[in-house]
């Protein structure tokens, strides 16, 4: 069952740059499902637009950045509610319905306060906290379901490893335990035994709490251990969707082939071809399909004209023109 849905959303960086108005078309024309009790990976080059993504659907939309068309919508008490329409309320949901962890998100903690100090502040502004003893259970139970020692509580952010850190941030950001997690690059930046304790404790959550999990990353062997669905993202749009499985195993817009293709494989020494040429400015990005320069499919067609993302088989969208003569 859906839980959350985007469609034709268009989110734009409006600037003045030399006295001229101009947009960095950083998603543009986005549409998506998102279902209950699923890991949803979103993936794709710096640049191409995953985090303005997932904040829009977090509904933090601050200037320069601006919706400019599309809605997105929330399953809430079992009815599909417009973000954008919630204005004060989607302030009192927020945390307790869908938390967001952002990117380099342990910085977040209080590098002069305990850890347990971090709690209450986070906890204290949605919640009442009179209960201290309550409250304290709370916690504690929570960090032991997630396998987190009890007492780091007691812990300064330096007397914790960066891992540890991550982890103590995502615990945090969850503790109310919400329905909808969107979480920004929570492993980059961390060695590789880090990355697979910040992922195991994402996997935990969502096993534990059953909820569903929004997961940006470019690090397509994070996808592939812990998400459910992939959609690759490339200069602002979603041009495939599928299992993961499915992404791995037969990809097929020619940006996911190169993507998957340029993978180191064990054993595998042969040289890896990756796409050519660069991904293009969003601020004019080309005409028709966005990834025909880099393509060696173009046609006048692609030149020309955008392809829709279309069904091509159950569960699996892609945009190119290759399998659908569909256009935006
Ligand atoms: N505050 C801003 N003002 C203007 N342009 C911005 C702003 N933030 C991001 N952009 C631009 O929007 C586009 C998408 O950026 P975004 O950060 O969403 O991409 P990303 O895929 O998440 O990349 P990364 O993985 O590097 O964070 C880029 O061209 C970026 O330069």
């Amino acid at each position: 069952m859906e839980i959350l849905k985007a469609e034709n959303l268009r989110a734009y960086y409006l600037l003045d740059i030399g006295g001229e108005l101009k947009s960095v078309r950083a998603v543009d024309g986005v549409d998506i499902t998102i279902k209950e009790n699923e890991i949803y990976g979103i993936a794709g080059e710096s640049g191409c637009g995953k985090s303005t993504l997932i904040k829009t659907l977090y509904g933090m939309v601050e200037p320069p950045l601006n919706v400019i068309e599309g809605r997105v919508y929330y399953k809430i008490n079992g009815e599909l509610k417009d973000i954008f329409s919630l204005n004060g309320e989607l302030g009192k949901i927020r945390w307790k319905y869908i938390s967001y962890i952002p990117q380099g998100s342990m910085s977040v903690l209080n590098p002069v306060a305990r850890i347990i100090d971090s709690f209450w502040d986070f906890i204290g502004s949605h919640e009442d906290i009179s209960d201290r003893v309550r409250w304290k259970k709370h916690i504690e139970d929570y960090l032991t379901l997630l396998g987190l020692p009890t007492k780091i509580l007691d812990a300064y952010p330096h007397q914790l490893s960066g891992g540890m850190r991550q982890r103590v941030t995502i615990a945090l950001a969850t503790v109310l335990t919400p329905k909808i997690i969107v979480a920004d690059e929570p492993s980059t930046a961390l060695d590789v035994v880090a990355q697979r304790a910040v992922i195991q404790l994402l996997k935990d959550i969502q096993k534990n709490l059953k909820n569903t999990i929004i997961l940006v990353t470019h690090d397509m062997g994070v996808h592939a251990s812990i998400s459910d669905r992939i959609a690759i993202m490339y200069a602002g749009k979603i041009v495939e969707e599928a299992p993961t499985e499915v992404i791995f195993e037969s990809p097929k817009h020619p940006y996911t082939k190169y993507l998957i293709g340029a993978l180191p494989k064990i054993g595998d020494k042969s040289y890896k071809i990756s796409a050519p040429g660069a991904p293009p400015s969003l601020l004019n990005p080309p005409k028709g399909c966005r990834f025909h320069p880099r393509c060696s499919y173009a046609t006048e067609e692609c030149r020309e004209f955008v392809p829709r993302l279309v069904d091509i088989d159950t569960n699996h969208r892609v945009a190119c023109f290759l399998y659908s003569k569909e256009r935006e």
